[in-house]
């Protein structure tokens, strides 16, 4: 049975864990999705592991378009949720021009990183059938304003604000929420807070869901690795077997585990 936005809501309800990957072709699609994986993320990640940039920034419409399209067609019933790309939402008019592009590639939901200002895009998009999660804490296509790829949310006020920010979005339409890099308990205090699905990112082990940048996880991306990153396929003898433990330990609650959590 194919994933929908219903059965996340039913797993949150249940209190069983989620778990979502990143992938940006046709064969990793379908690897990931038979390995029962419920969420497909085309990222903007790909501008960092795919092209080699050192933000998300240089990553184009055009080119999550034909990220999303070439999943759309390796996909066995997992969720396929799209980033839109820096700056293909600053106004209401491009994040519906862009967002349906995105669905006509083969996307099921479309996901923005921001904050209160996002309230009219995610109720434009959510009235015209577009379902929404809206990324908050660590956004990397701010990281130019943020001064680098730090935790956020770590003093109270931060942390009431992002809370409020989360309420505020769901408020407007946001179907689920996506959290990176914040310290676990503040995870914990948002996940409580919305009735929608909260997935994590360098987020603790409270999250209903969990996500992961499909080469991090295979433990192929070079340079510095975050704390969250654990390589699921050193323990393993293959791709689709790492990544189906990846599921299970995700299912299990055993990842992530505290040495990938930040604590506050
Ligand atoms: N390969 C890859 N994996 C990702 O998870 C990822 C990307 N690319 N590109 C887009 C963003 C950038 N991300 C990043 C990048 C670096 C850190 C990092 O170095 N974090 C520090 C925390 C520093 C602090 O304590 O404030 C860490 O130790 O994990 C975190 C998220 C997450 N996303
Ligand atoms: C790290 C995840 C959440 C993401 O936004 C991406 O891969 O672009
Ligand atoms: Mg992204």
């Amino acid at each position: 049975m194919a994933v929908t936005i219903n059965t996340l809501r039913e797993y949150k309800q249940k209190g069983e864990a989620f778990s979502a990957l990143t992938s940006y072709d046709a064969t990793f699609a379908q690897v990931v999705s038979e390995a029962g994986v419920d969420v497909i993320l085309i990222g903007d990640s790909l501008g960092m592991v795919l092209q080699g940039h050192d933000s998300t920034l240089p990553v184009t419409m055009e080119q999550m378009i034909y990220h999303t399209s070439c999943v759309a067609r390796g996909n066995k019933g997992s969720l396929i949720m799209a980033d839109m790309p820096f700056m293909s939402y600053g106004t209401v008019t491009d994040a519906l021009d862009n967002a349906a592009e995105l669905m006509r590639a083969g996307a099921h939901m479309v996901k923005l990183e921001g904050t209160d200002w996002m309230k009219d895009t995610i109720e434009a998009l959510s009235e015209r059938g577009v379902p929404v999660c809206a990324h908050l804490g660590l956004t990397p296509q701010f990281v130019n304003k943020l001064g680098g790829y730090k935790v956020q949310g770590r003093d109270e006020k931060a942390a009431e604000a992002m809370i409020e920010h989360a309420c505020e979005l769901e408020a407007a339409g946001a179907d689920i929420i996506l959290l990176e890099c914040v310290p676990a308990p503040l995870a914990a205090r948002i996940t409580q807070a919305v009735k929608a699905p909260v997935i994590g990112i360098g987020a603790g082990s409270d999250t209903d869901g969990q996500v992961l940048v499909l080469h991090d996880m295979l433990g192929v991306t070079t340079g510095r690795k975050p704390r969250f990153v654990k390589n699921f396929l050193a323990d393993t003898g293959s791709i689709p077997e790492a990544i189906t433990a990846y599921a299970k330990a995700v299912k299990e609650r055993s990842f992530p585990a505290e040495e990938h959590t930040f604590k506050a």
